[in-house]
């Protein structure tokens, strides 16, 4: 018989936080400077990258492509990148990482040989037809296996011939913003480059392509964002795009400083509205694209005071102690939505989440999850078509399921600083992007005595 590990006790808070807390590098910036980096023409230097299981699957990839992925920096965190020309036979783990499922078969087109993808069993489940097939579209051969419904899914092997036509394609990327980046990143290798058009009826996440816009452009590579009819949207136009064309061309290597990822600062700050008091987060950033600094706003509705100076994020929780209950679109940034249903469930009025239908096809149906723990402790939660409603209910303890989703368990984590008894299954899986979250998480509640 096999025994799960023993569930970790969540920590009530005690009296009111008082704490900095320095939050590691962006996952989806440290993925993103990776891919580029082997396409790039010269070394590229990642300053302050993440190191967590979704980045160490990256570095992974690259290394299994034949790319060269080294310590390097003072301390040795930093990481050192020279690109190769990617070959095949190579056999790739995704783990549960999204970025590396829809990232990376754009990459293995480009390789020499046969390149074979496959994750966690969970990762099978996950959507990925929209890329698979943009990319056969675009010239690629690539067999894969297929869902009930006949989509194509993990694992798969791309037949790699070294090169890509690239050209005009058309995605429908309503269930996840990656398929669009996927393509975006790898296009300025591709023989024409992407004119690749959005045809869904929504598109989710859309920061997140911004992001991979910004960073292609920084890297040198002309990127137009545009309607679908052709004209000019994105940047100061304030229309947001739905085609974007990625020229051909080289990309730059360099030195690239990662921002912290503002997405997994979100359980520290919400843990300032929870328990009450101050917790600072360094190194924000005065402008991003990372959807993570959208919780300004959120948690300010929800009662918290958010002061931005010098660089440094400041959420105070309300004075009265009461959490504001919250209705939100939560469309453009869906990953924030598990810390902000914690918020919601110990919130005084109800709240409504809204826009985040594509969160069933996250690391697990989200949607469900969410409804499914918080009405286990208590409370009242229910799922809609696209989100989940709230209402106030008195929560007890109870053992909370995480489902291999990192952000289930920070979410219960929130909810412990104010419901005794919480304990969370599984809290390792927050290794996905902040490996030591409960030593960070206790020196948040130790900094408050
Ligand atoms: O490109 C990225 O780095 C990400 C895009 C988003 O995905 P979806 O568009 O699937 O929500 C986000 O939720 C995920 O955590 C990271
Ligand atoms: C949706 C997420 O991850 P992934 O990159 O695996 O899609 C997330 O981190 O919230």
């Amino acid at each position: 018989m096999t025994l799960s590990p023993a569930a970790w006790p969540a920590p009530t808070a005690a009296e009111p936080l008082d704490a900095v807390v320095d939050v590691p590098g962006s996952k989806s910036l440290t993925n993103r400077y990776l891919v580029l980096a082997a396409l790039a023409a010269g070394p590229t230097e990642l300053v302050r990258p993440l190191h967590s299981r979704d980045s160490e699957l990256m570095v992974g990839a690259l290394r299994a492509l034949g790319v060269s992925v080294e310590p390097s920096g003072a301390d040795g965190a930093d990481l050192l990148i020279t690109p190769a020309p990617l070959h095949g036979p190579a056999r790739v783990d995704c783990g549960l990482a999204g970025t590396v499922m829809r990232f990376v078969p754009a990459l293995a087109v480009l390789a020499d040989g046969e390149v074979h993808l496959d994750g966690d069993e969970r990762a099978r489940e996950r959507p990925m037809a929209p890329v698979v097939e943009a990319l056969r579209d675009l010239g690629a051969r690539i067999d894969a296996a297929t869902a009930p419904d006949g989509a194509a899914v993990l694992p798969l092997t791309v037949h790699g011939t070294g090169s890509l036509a690239g050209g005009a394609v058309d995605v429908d990327a309503s269930g996840s913003s990656q398929f669009v980046s996927a393509l975006l990143l790898a296009a300025p290798a591709f023989d024409a480059g992407i004119d690749l058009r959005h045809t869904g009826a929504t598109l989710p996440s859309l920061p997140h392509i911004d992001m991979t816009v910004a960073l292609l452009r920084g890297r040198g590579v002309a990127v137009e964002e545009l309607t679908a009819d052709g004209g000019p949207a994105g940047g100061r136009t304030g229309i947001a795009p739905s085609r974007w064309r990625v020229h051909p061309g080289p990309v730059a290597g360099g030195r690239v400083v990662v921002e912290p990822d503002l997405s997994n600062a979100g359980p520290f700050l919400a843990a300032a509205v929870a328990a009450g008091g101050t917790v600072r987060v360094p190194r924000w950033p005065s402008a991003t694209t990372q959807a993570g600094d959208r919780l300004r706003d959120l948690l300010a509705r929800m009662g918290a005071t958010v002061d931005l100076s010098d660089g440094v994020l400041a959420v105070t929780g309300p004075e009265d102690g009461v959490v504001r209950g919250l209705d939100a679109d939560l469309h453009d940034a869906g990953e924030l939505t598990p810390t902000v249903a914690a918020l919601c469930a110990l919130a005084s009025t109800p709240s409504r989440l809204r826009g985040v239908a594509h969160l069933r096809g996250h690391e697990t149906d989200r949607l469900a999850a969410i409804v499914t723990e918080i009405n286990r402790l208590g409370g009242r939660a229910r799922e809609t078509d696209d989100g989940v409603e709230i209402e106030p209910a008195p929560l007890h303890g109870g053992k909370v399921e995480t489902y291999a989703d990192h952000r289930m368990a920070t979410f219960a984590a929130v909810l412990g600083l104010r419901v005794p008894g919480v304990e969370i299954v599984d809290v390792g899986t927050t290794a996905k992007t902040l490996p030591d979250f409960t030593g960070m998480w206790q020196a948040m509640l130790a900094g408050s005595r």
